[in-house]
């Protein structure tokens, strides 16, 4: 089922959460929502989910008008940073109720494979007061997943994991996603992760789409400055000359070569490699380097850009 939103807006008192919006996500379509905190993001997949009354506009989903609709019949599920599960029901019988419908043995087969790859097999007996932040979520995400609706809302489902369990927790949720054809929506703050698992990503700032692309169309040409300080991780550096600003992506930049000079302001380890800071005609432009260098080493680079609009 596609989902498509047309001019809406949702005010709150006198603050537009959402301006104006429109987009439309295809039948099967992964399309991530990213931007900074406050933006909108979570009031965006509220109001497709029927949980906040849009103020102008309109949600279809399947082509069908919603906007009126109350959230138990639009046929979509949702997970949420703070999802709720009945308190006095066990794992189990929290999983099993979104597919009361099935078998019991199908629904048994449903609930282990996803337990399994959830790693919470061990858990279904215990009640969600007895689990920690992390199993809670990952029940919650499980509930989710047993159901296989068309549409998948997602706000966060992996803010409260480690980083081992977020990496095969995303690698699942891409897995059921594409076996199903389920058209998602997935709200983050995580660039690796909006990267990892996006057909499309939205960039919303105060309510409003900044772009829409694939994830290499944004990464290799952001829109404007908000879009190339904001996106990649880390984001591109951004400096001024004649030209105007000029976007350097930290792959970009060779250090040893050229006749441009910094001097060396920070480094990060970064496992691979690491990020060096370079201080440059008081700006600061990111590079990657292989070599750990000094702190206020002085040294040659040189560097391609794109100009930003
Ligand atoms: N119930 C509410 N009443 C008043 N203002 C609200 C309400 N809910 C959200 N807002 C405001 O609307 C704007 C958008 O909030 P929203 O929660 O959608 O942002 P977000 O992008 O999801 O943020 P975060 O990443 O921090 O969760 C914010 O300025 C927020 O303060």
């Amino acid at each position: 089922m596609s989902v498509e939103l047309k001019d809406v807006s949702k005010k709150f008192g006198k603050l537009y959460a959402l301006s104006k919006i429109s987009l439309k996500v295809e039948k099967g379509e992964f399309f991530v929502i990213l931007g900074p905190s406050g933006s909108g993001k979570t009031t965006l997949l509220r109001s497709i989910a029927g949980l906040e009354k849009i103020d102008e506009g309109k949600i279809l989903i399947d082509g069908r008008d919603v906007t009126s609709l109350p959230p138990g019949k639009r046929e979509i599920s949702m997970v949420f940073q703070n999802f709720a599960l009945y308190p006095n029901k066990t794992v189990y019988e929290n999983l099993s109720m979104p597919i009361e419908n099935l078998k019991k043995d199908e629904r048994e087969k449903i609930i282990e494979e996803v337990s399994k790859r959830l790693g919470i097999s061990q858990l279904l007996d215990r009640y969600p007061s007895q689990l920690s932040g992390g199993q809670q979520q990952r029940v919650g995400l499980a509930r989710a997943l047993v159901k296989r609706s068309k549409v998948f809302l997602m706000d966060e489902p992996l803010s409260n994991l480690d980083a081992p369990q977020r990496i095969s927790a995303r690698k699942l949720i891409k897995e059921i996603q594409l076996e199903n054809s389920i058209t998602t929506l997935y709200v983050t703050h995580d660039q690796t992760e909006a990267m990892a698992l996006a057909d499309r990503i939205a960039i919303i700032d105060q309510g409003k789409i900044i772009q829409v692309g694939s994830p290499e169309e944004i990464y290799e040409n952001p829109v404007n400055e908000f879009v190339a300080s904001f996106f990649g991780n880390p984001p591109m550096s951004i400096i001024h000359d004649g030209k105007g600003k000029l976007g350097i992506r930290a792959e970009d930049v060779k250090i040893g070569e050229g006749n441009y000079k910094g001097i060396v302001k920070d480094i990060e380890f970064w496992g691979d490699r690491y990020l060096i800071y370079i201080s440059f005609n008081n700006e600061e432009i990111k590079a990657f380097s292989s070599k750990r260098l000094k702190i206020g080493e002085e040294i040659n680079f040189d560097f391609k850009y794109k100009v930003i609009p």
